[in-house]
C-alpha cells in the first residue's frame, strides 16, 4: 500500500477474482433458494444453454465486464458456457476493456437431467482446441466438475492442458452431496482430489473453486502439486454448502485466493468475497476456540496477491514489486457523503482496514504512475 495522507488517498492493488462464473451475472442475486445440484438443474443450466444466441452473450458479458471493473478487479478467471463463440466473445470484450482475464469454455459431457445442456466428447475436445488458439483471449481448460464430465472428456482435457501448458480450471468438493456422488461415479478414485489428480488436471496452474470438504491429505496433494484454491465465500453460504477452513489451506501452504463465484455468490464485488472470507473464519472461531481467526491483512492479501499466485500471474500482478505491471486501484476515503469517515490520527493501517470493512468503490478510472 502507498499512502498518500495529504489528500485521504492510497494506492492498492487491483483485486484479483479467482472464479467467476461470467454467464450467470444476469440472475446474480436472485435463485439463492436451492441446494447446489438442484440450483445447477433448475436455474443455471437453463440460463447458460442461452449463449449460442451472441447477442444475448454480448449484453451480459459487456454488463459483467463493465461491473467487476467498477467493484476494483482488475484481474478475474471467468467460466462462460460450453459455446465456443460466446467464450471468445467474453475474452475479445474483457480485452477491450482492459481487464486482465482468463477465460474458459467449459466443457461437459454428461448431463442427464438438463440433457439439451452438454457437448459430444468429440466437440468439447475440437472446440477446446479451437477456444485455446486466439492470441487476445486468454484461455483456462475447465472441465465444468467430475459430475459432469466423463473419464474420457477429463483425460482428453488433462491432455490438451499438459501439452499446450495451459491453466486448469474446475470445481471440487463444495457440496457434502456432490462429493457422495462422485464416489459414484469414480469408484476406483481415493477421493475427489484423486479424479482430477489421475486425469492429468491437478497442475501448478489449476484452480480449483470451493474445497470445503478437503481432507488434510487431499490438501498435502494440492500443496505437492503445487494446485490452488479458490476460496468463494459468498456462494458457500448462499448455497448453503458448507464453510472452506482457511486457516487449515494456509497451514498446508497450498496456493489461495478469493473468488465471486457469481451467482452461486450474489455480489461480484470482491470486497463482498474478502469480508464474506473473514465472517466464515469467525463463525469456524466460534465453533473452535482453537481456530485461528484470519485477519483482515490476510484477507486483503487472499483478495490481491494471493489471487494472483493462484492463477499463477503473480510474475505479472498482485503488488507493486518492481517488474510487475501496474494493475491499481486509487482510493479516496474523503468524498464527500462517501461511506467512510475518518478522524485524526487515523493512520494507514486504519485507513486500510476501514477501506475494507466499509468502503464502497463508487468510480474506477485508470492510473498510470511510473515507479
Ligand atoms: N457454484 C457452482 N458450483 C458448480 N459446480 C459445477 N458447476 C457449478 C457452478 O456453476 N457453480
Amino acid at each position: 500500500m502507498i499512502p498518500m495522507p495529504l489528500y485521504s488517498e492510497f494506492l492498492m492493488p487491483g483485486m484479483v477474482d479467482t472464479h467467476i462464473h461470467a454467464s450467470q451475472y444476469s440472475y446474480s442475486g436472485t435463485a439463492l433458494d436451492l441446494p447446489l445440484l438442484d440450483w445447477l438443474n433448475t436455474y443455471t443450466f437453463p440460463v447458460e444453454s442461452r449463449y449460442k444466441d451472441l447477442d444475448y452473450a454480448r449484453n451480459v458479458y459487456t454488463k459483467v465486464l463493465k461491473r467487476t471493473l467498477r467493484n476494483g478487479t482488475t484481474t478475474a478467471c471467468y467460466f462462460a458456457t460450453i459455446h465456443t463463440d460466446a467464450s471468445l466473445l467474453l475474452g475479445q470484450i474483457a480485452d477491450d476493456f482492459g481487464q486482465r482475464a482468463l477465460v474458459g469454455k467449459v466443457c461437459m459431457d454428461c448431463n442427464s437431467t438438463v440433457p439439451y445442456y452438454k457437448e459430444p466428447l468429440k466437440e468439447c475436445k475440437d472446440e477446446t482446441l479451437r477456444s485455446v488458439s486466439y492470441a487476445h483471449v486468454k484461455p483456462v481448460v475447465t472441465p465444468r466438475f467430475a459430475v459432469s464430465c466423463s473419464s474420457s472428456l477429463l483425460h482428453t482435457l488433462g491432455k490438451i492442458a499438459k501439452n499446450n501448458d495451459l491453466h486448469i480450471q474446475s470445481h471440487i468438493s463444495e457440496n457434502k452431496e456432490e462429493v457422495k456422488l462422485v464416489k459414484q461415479l469414480f469408484p476406483d478414485c481415493k477421493s475427489y482430489t484423486d479424479v482430477y489428480l489421475k486425469h492429468d488436471l491437478l497442475t501448478d496452474k489449476t484452480v480449483m473453486a470451493h474445497g470445503c470438504y478437503l481432507s488434510d491429505e487431499e490438501l498435502k496433494i494440492f500443496h505437492e502439486r503445487g494446485a490452488a484454491i479458490s476460496h468463494c465465500p459468498n456462494s458457500n453460504l448462499s448455497l448453503a454448502s458448507g464453510m472452506l477452513n482457511v486457516r487449515n489451506v494456509l497451514n498446508h501452504k497450498v496456493k489461495l485466493g478469493l473468488g465471486t463465484d457469481v451467482a452461486g455468490g450474489y455480489s461480484p464485488s470482491m470486497l463482498d468475497a474478502l469480508r464474506r472470507a473473514m465472517d466464515t473464519s469467525k463463525v469456524l472461531s466460534m465453533q473452535d476456540a482453537q481456530h485461528q481467526t484470519l485477519t483482515f491483512e490476510e484477507a486483503f492479501r487472499l483478495a490481491t496477491l494471493g489471487g494472483s499466485e493462484a492463477l499463477s500471474l503473480d510474475d505479472q500482478t498482485g503488488n507493486f514489486e518492481v517488474g510487475k505491471d501496474f494493475d491499481a486501484l486509487r482510493v479516496n476515503m474523503c468524498i464527500p457523503g462517501g461511506p467512510v469517515d475518518m478522524f485524526p490520527g487515523q493512520g494507514p493501517k486504519v485507513i486500510l482496514e476501514k477501506f475494507l470493512n466499509l468502503g464502497r468503490i463508487l468510480y474506477i478510472c485508470p492510473v498510470a504512475l511510473s515507479m
